[in-house]
C-alpha cells in the first residue's frame, strides 16, 4: 500500500515541483484538477479526460449528497467505480457550494442547514456530517468543512469566520477516518489580512495535516488583490506539504500562482467556458461564436494535439455551436482541457529548467500577440 507523501523535487524562486503519492496513484505538481461535480466531467468520458494528462479530479459534497446519495454511491462500490475514475478524486466539502447555490441557509456553530436548489428538500451540513459523506463518496483527499469567508469582509467578520473554520477544521480531522494513502486537506481563511491569514496557518499547522489549501480567495477580488495575498499567505503553509488554491482560474492566474508556490489547482472555467463556445489557446482566447471563423479553416490552437485541433477546423467548430450541436461543447470543453494539462505540463517543464520567469514572460507576449 501507498502511504500519502508529497515529494519536492525542484524549486525555481517560490515555484515548486512536486510529486504527490497517494492510494489511487501519483500526481504531478504544479497540477490543475478538472471539475467533475455531479460524478461526470461534463461532456466528456474519463478516459479522454486522462489522455489530456489529468491525472486527479475534483468531485463536490454537496451536488453528490443531494443526487445521488453519499450513502447510495457507496453501496454502488464508491465514487471511483460509480464514475469509472480509477485515479485520485479530491472533494470540496460542501460550505461553498452551500453559499453559492443552495437556498435558505442557516449557519450556526454546528454546521449548516438548508433547501436544495434542485427540489427544494432540507438537509444538513457539518464538520462530521462532511467527513462521513467524503468518507462514504472513497475521496483520496478529502477537504476539511470550512466557511469560505465572502468577499468584501471587515476584518473583525474575517477573524470571526476565519476563527470558526479553524474550530470546524479540528472537528474534521476528529471526524476523519484515516486510510493510508488518503489525506484530509486543511483550508487557510483570513481573507486579504495578513495577521488573520498567519493566525489561520498557525491554527492549521498545530492540527499536522498532509496538506494544505489556500481558500476565501477567487471571490470577486480580481487578480491583483488575489495575487498580493498569495504573496504573503503562500509562504505561512508548511512547505514540505502540498499547497492548493481553490476555484483558481483562468491561465494567467494560473501561471502567477505557480510563481507564488501553489501547487494544485481546480475551476470550472475551462469545462463550463468551453460548453460557452470558449476556446483558450495558446495565443489567447476565442469565442467560436463570433461570425469571424465561419470560413477559417484553421485549428483552434496550431499547438495543441487534442481532436478538436487536429481533426477540425474552426469553421467546423464555429458551426457546431451555430447548430447548437452537442459535438461543439465536447470537442470545445476536450480542448480547454488539453490546453491547461498543456500549460501546467509546460510549466512543470520550466520549473525542472529553472526557466520560470522567462516561461512566464513569453506566455504573456504570446497571450496578448493579438491577430489569433
Ligand atoms: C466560467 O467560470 C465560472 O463560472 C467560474 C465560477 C466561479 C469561479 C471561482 C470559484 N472560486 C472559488 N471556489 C472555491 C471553493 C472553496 N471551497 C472551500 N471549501 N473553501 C473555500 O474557501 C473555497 C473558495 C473558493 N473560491 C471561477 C469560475
Ligand atoms: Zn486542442
Amino acid at each position: 500500500m501507498t502511504e500519502f507523501r508529497y515529494e519536492l523535487l525542484a524549486t525555481d524562486g517560490k515555484a515548486r515541483l512536486g510529486r504527490i503519492h497517494t492510494a489511487h496513484g501519483v500526481i504531478d505538481t504544479p497540477a490543475f484538477m478538472p471539475v467533475g461535480t455531479a460524478a461526470t466531467v461534463k461532456g466528456m468520458l474519463p478516459e479522454n479526460v486522462a489522455d489530456t494528462g489529468a491525472q486527479i479530479l475534483l468531485g463536490n459534497t454537496y451536488h453528490l449528497m443531494l443526487r445521488p446519495g453519499a450513502e447510495r454511491i457507496a453501496r454502488l462500490g464508491g465514487l471511483h467505480k460509480f464514475m469509472n475514475w480509477d485515479k485520485p478524486i479530491l472533494t470540496d466539502s460542501g460550505g461553498y457550494q452551500v453559499m453559492s447555490l443552495s437556498k435558505l441557509r442557516k449557519i450556526t456553530e454546528d454546521g449548516v442547514t438548508f433547501k436544495s436548489h434542485i427540489d427544494g428538500r432540507k438537509f444538513a451540513l457539518s464538520p462530521e456530517r462532511s467527513m462521513e459523506i467524503q468518507h462514504l463518496l472513497g475521496s483520496t483527499i478529502t477537504m476539511a468543512f470550512d466557511e469560505c469567508t465572502p468577499f468584501p469582509a471587515t476584518e473583525q467578520q474575517a477573524a470571526d469566520s476565519m476563527r470558526m473554520s479553524m474550530r470546524w477544521a479540528k472537528r474534521s480531522k476528529d471526524a476523519f477516518v484515516n486510510r493510508e494513502g488518503y489525506a484530509l486537506y486543511g483550508i487557510q481563511q483570513g481573507s486579504v489580512f495578513e495577521n488573520l491569514r498567519r493566525e489561520s496557518s498557525e491554527k492549521l499547522t498545530e492540527l499536522d495535516l498532509p496538506g494544505h489549501s489556500v481558500g476565501g480567495l477567487a471571490v470577486g477580488e480580481g487578480q491583483q488583490i488575489m495575487f498580493d495575498t498569495l504573496d504573503f499567505c503562500v509562504d505561512m503553509l508548511p512547505a514540505n506539504k502540498p499547497r492548493y488554491l481553490m476555484g483558481v482560474g483562468k491561465p494567467s492566474d494560473l501561471v502567477g500562482a505557480v510563481m507564488r508556490g501553489i501547487d494544485q489547482f481546480d475551476c470550472v472555467l475551462p469545462t463550463r467556458s468551453g460548453r460557452n463556445a470558449q476556446g483558450f489557446t495558446h495565443r489567447g482566447t476565442l469565442n467560436l461564436k463570433n461570425g469571424r471563423h465561419r470560413d477559417d479553416d484553421r485549428p483552434l490552437d496550431d499547438q495543441c494535439n487534442c481532436p478538436a485541433c487536429t481533426k477540425y477546423s474552426r469553421a467546423y467548430l464555429h458551426h457546431l455551436i451555430k447548430a447548437g450541436e452537442i459535438l461543439g461543447a465536447v470537442l470545445l470543453t476536450w480542448h480547454n482541457l488539453a490546453y491547461y494539462q498543456d500549460l501546467m505540463a509546460d510549466m512543470r517543464k520550466a520549473i525542472a529548467e529553472g526557466r520560470m520567469d522567462a516561461f512566464a514572460r513569453d506566455f504573456h507576449a504570446a497571450q496578448e500577440g493579438g491577430d489569433i
